[in-house]
């Protein structure tokens, strides 16, 4: 049985598919502090609770046989990481602790990590490898980096094995458009353009017009949640099989786009025309983020199948039938 720590929220959600699609079975254990009970596949169990609270991590491991774990649990929204880094600290770093320290007690030794691209910083070379030197400038991406260097000294000293996972920017839903992205708030480019094509928002703020880019506006690499949740399963079976025992990877596609690429992107896949406002820079964003994912195309086979214009048209399907996310009743 997979434990999937945070399985009710976006990439989670997702990826459960996936790992059911292969015959795998799944418990989740998520507090639903910004997941959906309604996202989550009929056929797995759920635990609702804290995934720093001992006693619930004992009843997990002692009731389900647990062969893996996926840790998808976290906040992580940079401005708020800003804000509040104890929430981060006390959420991301000490929490997972508490998970580790539990899959050791009970002799569970697979771990894949949802780490973050945000690791990098500010990045002098594009495209990003996993030596790229990492420099995290916020406390969400720290809180990230350092359950990373936990995992590394985990592995060498008590012999846990783990795949660490750096996304780029997530996007898109489930092809069957079932289950999709609901965050409350959202901060996220693509459900933001998309929310206002739908008359959800009145206006689009493009934040910094005279970035170090062609049309001066951010340039991110976005990756279909449906490609990450593959690559989740490319990663537990290395782990299972032995192939791997400590690895690191980012998974992007490789190609970058700015942000009016993504709303023109988005324009033409719905036919609708976005009204938008130039606004400052949001505190942060570095001028552009894209990935090099040959690591684990080399080591896994793993390859994005999503164009951005599926990754879009996955979105809107999404956000067409389900305008107010997972409240709507099917
Ligand atoms: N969305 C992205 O673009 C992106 C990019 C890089 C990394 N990540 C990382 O991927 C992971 C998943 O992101 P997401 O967008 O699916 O986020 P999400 O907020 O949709 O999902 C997180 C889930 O974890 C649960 N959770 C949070 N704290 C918990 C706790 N203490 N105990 C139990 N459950 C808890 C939430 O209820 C939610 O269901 C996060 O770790 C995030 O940092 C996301
Ligand atoms: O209303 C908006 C929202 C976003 N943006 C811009 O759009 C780009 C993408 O922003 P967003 O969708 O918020 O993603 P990122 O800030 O790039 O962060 C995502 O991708 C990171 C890795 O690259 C992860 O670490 C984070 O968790 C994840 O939220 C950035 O340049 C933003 O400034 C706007 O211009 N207007």
């Amino acid at each position: 049985m997979i434990l999937v720590v945070g399985g009710a929220g976006y990439i989670g959600s997702h990826t459960i598919k996936e790992i059911l699609s292969k015959g795998y079975e799944v418990v989740v254990l998520d507090n639903l502090s910004t997941g959906h009970k309604e996202s989550l596949d009929s056929r797995v169990q759920f635990v609702e609770g804290n995934l720093g609270n001992e006693e619930l991590l004992d009843h997990v491991f002692t009731t389900y046989s647990i062969e893996a774990v996926m840790h998808f649990a976290a906040n992580s929204l940079v401005g708020e990481s800003v804000q509040d880094p104890a929430k981060y600290y006390t959420n991301n770093v000490a929490a997972t602790l508490t998970l580790l320290q539990k899959m050791k007690e009970y002799n569970v030794s697979n771990f894949i990590f949802s780490s973050t691209a945000a690791t990098y910083g500010i990045p002098e070379t594009t495209p990003i490898t996993e030596t790229t030197p990492v420099a995290p400038i916020n406390p969400y991406g720290r809180s990230k980096l350092m359950v990373e260097h936990m995992l590394e000294d985990f592995h060498a000293a008590y012999g846990m094995n783990y795949v660490a996972l750096r996304y780029f920017n997530a996007a898109g839903a489930y092809e069957t458009g079932e289950i999709g992205e609901d965050h409350t708030p959202e901060s996220h480019l693509i459900p933001i353009v998309l929310q206002h094509l739908l008359g959800q928002r009145g206006t689009i703020s493009v934040f910094g017009t005279d970035y170090h880019t062609a049309d001066g506006t951010c340039i991110r690499d976005y990756i279909h949640v449906t490609d990450l949740a593959k690559a989740h399963v490319l990663s537990l079976e290395s782990l299972l099989n032995g192939k791997n025992t400590n690895a690191i990877y980012n998974l992007g596609t490789g190609k970058g786009y700015s942000v009016r690429e993504i709303i023109e992107t988005c324009e033409d896949v719905t036919g609708m025309k976005a009204t938008i406002i130039e606004a400052d820079r949001r505190a942060g964003d570095p001028d552009e983020l894209v990935a090099s994912a040959d690591k684990i195309y080399r080591e896994l086979g793993w390859t994005p199948e999503y164009s951005l214009e599926r990754i879009i048209e996955s979105a809107w399907n999404w956000h067409r039938s389900h305008p107010a996310g997972f409240k709507v009743t099917q």
